[in-house]
């Protein structure tokens, strides 16, 4: 299945997110199979923090091993790109303070992602409190959670900008996820596609956020911690709407 066929499908989709630093490449195998028996869609690859021997290529080459599903890359920065993957999620951290992360990091990666001839899907990344690990290293502004007119305002902007998505982004393993609220504020106001993730750990959590609008919802920690990854994205995908 390629990325056009992924935005055709009518129901949110369910990206699987795996940072290469947590694990062997013979465990993202394990967790890419039991997660596409699961029903996820696709794999997104990144990390916010380099926590051991960088093994991008070889994650990528694991899941593409293993599986036909589209892999996007998720750069941290330009040493987040491999051409082993499908495509990459060409983001800038609009509500960052630091210009690294709105566009710098995408000029010390653009020429790396021509020569390797990904496909660039371009991407509003917002971080909303709480906004963890990614928020402060982004230096992000966090959107306050009872504030979904400034999400309005952002989404927006990224879209006039000409970027396809919009990624609505609460943080890795943030306690709780995206307010629904405000998924749906957003949806009613954009044309382009939404990514919702952080903090979405129960399947309660995925219906919810299914239900104000996502085009796609992301889980990592839910999938890094769960021991039966098959059953876990399963019951995000029967919940999702
Ligand atoms: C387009 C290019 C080349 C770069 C974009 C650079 C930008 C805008 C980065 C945004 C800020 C950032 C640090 C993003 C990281 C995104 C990411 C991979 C998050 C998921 O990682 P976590 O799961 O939070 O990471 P840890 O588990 O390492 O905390
Ligand atoms: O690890 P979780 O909380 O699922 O967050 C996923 C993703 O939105 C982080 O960038
Ligand atoms: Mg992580």
């Amino acid at each position: 299945m390629n990325i056009e066929e992924l935005l055709d499908k009518e129901k949110t989709q369910h990206l699987s997110l795996i940072d290469p630093d947590e694990q062997s490449p013979s465990k993202v195998k394990e967790i890419a199979s039991e997660a596409e028996k699961g029903g996820t869609d696709a794999f997104m690859v990144g990390g916010s923090l380099v926590k051991g021997e960088s093994i991008l290529d070889k994650t990528v080459e694991a899941i593409k091993k293993t599986t036909e599903l589209p892999v996007i890359l998720f750069p941290q920065d330009h040493s987040g790109l491999t051409p082993k993957a499908d495509a990459v999620f060409f983001m800038s951290l609009l509500n960052s303070r630091e210009s690294m992360y709105t566009t710098g990091f995408q000029m010390r990666g653009a020429p790396l992602i021509k020569k390797f001839d990904l496909e660039v899907l371009p991407m509003a990344y917002l971080i909303v409190e709480p906004g963890g690990t990614v928020g402060y290293i982004g230096d992000a502004k966090e959107i306050p959670r009872e504030k979904p007119e400034i999400a309005v305002a952002y989404s927006l902007a990224g879209q006039y900008m000409g970027m396809d998505y919009i990624y609505l982004e609460a943080g890795s393993g943030a306690n709780k996820p995206v307010p629904p609220k405000m998924v749906k504020a957003v949806k009613e106001n954009i044309d382009a596609n939404l990514i919702v993730g952080g903090g979405i750990r129960n399947p309660k959590h995925a219906k919810a956020i299914s239900k104000a609008g996502a085009d796609f919802i992301v889980t990592g920690t839910a999938i890094e911690t769960k021991d039966n990854i098959k059953d876990a994205v399963s019951s995000f995908k029967e919940r999702i709407c």
